[in-house]
């Protein structure tokens, strides 16, 4: 199979039509964000306080899944990229990733994934998470266009993470975490017994929506819960924090 690498800057090898897949993808993704959100990019505890004062607390929640059924909320390129190289440099083939939608990030997940499991002999799979069936249907269709090397390495959960991660997890090397910000340190505590040592547990906008957050980010920083974290400075933060229990 020919592979090709998305740009000079980028790290992704992967088929020709994939990288093109990945550029549309994004490019539409952004173009939704710009037009729904003030400041270009969603948050979602920022969303849901607008929806909130139009809709009440009993009716936002319901506003947000009607808004987002059609929207990607793609994880960044450059991100996407990263976590692409992280897999590959850590050996990592068991990976969990929390918010799935129309499984854009998925790809990179399990175009490294692929990779690794190839280099080390290692069994592994990506498992994605999504509760809307419509956007499980369209990420399956997406990554049937991007054929096996993708398509074979994933597990796709449909339904609420927080039951559908609760068993059958292999040991996991790296979780993502691109979900509502609210639901990111429930949905850490259902996979942190299967986290191996070593684990990297990844969660987007940790900058932008820190007051969202903070509640995963008092958990990660607090030493008895086994993490050691960093913020990564992209654009609106990347939280970085490797699971080494015992060794505070
Ligand atoms: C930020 S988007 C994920 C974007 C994706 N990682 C990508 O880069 O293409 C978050 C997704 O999580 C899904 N989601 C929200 N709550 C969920 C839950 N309880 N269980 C599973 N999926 C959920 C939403 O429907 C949404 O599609």
């Amino acid at each position: 199979m020919q592979f090709s690498t998305m740009s000079s800057l980028s790290p992704v090898q992967a088929p020709e039509h994939i990288l093109q897949l990945l550029s549309k993808l994004h490019r539409v993704s952004l173009e939704q964000e710009v037009a729904i959100a003030d400041k270009g990019k969603v948050f979602s505890s920022e969303v849901l306080d607008d929806l909130e004062n139009i809709h009440g607390i009993e009716g936002s929640r319901n506003a947000f899944d009607q808004l987002m059924l059609d929207k990607f909320i793609a994880l960044d390129a450059d991100k996407c990229q990263f976590v692409y190289q992280l897999i590959n440099a850590m050996g990592a083939t068991n990976v969990v990733e929390a918010g799935t939608s129309f499984g854009v990030s998925t790809i990179y997940l399990a175009l490294a994934v692929a990779q690794t499991k190839a280099a080390t002999g290692k069994p592994g799979i990506v498992i994605a998470t999504e509760k809307e069936r419509e956007k499980a249907e369209a990420a399956r269709k997406y990554w049937a266009h991007c054929g096996d090397i993708v398509e074979q390495q994933i597990d796709l959960r449909e339904g609420d993470l927080l039951e559908t991660l609760k068993a059958g997890l292999p040991r996991v090397d790296l979780l993502l975490l691109d979900i509502w910000s609210s639901l990111a340190l429930p949905t850490l505590k259902v996979v942190q017994p299967y986290l191996r040592h070593g684990a990297v547990v990844l969660a987007d906008n940790t900058i932008s929506s820190a007051k969202g957050y903070a509640d995963l980010l008092s958990y990660l920083q607090n030493p008895k819960n086994g993490f050691r974290n960093m913020t990564l400075p992209f654009t609106n933060g990347l939280e970085m924090s490797v699971y080494l229990p015992g060794s505070q």
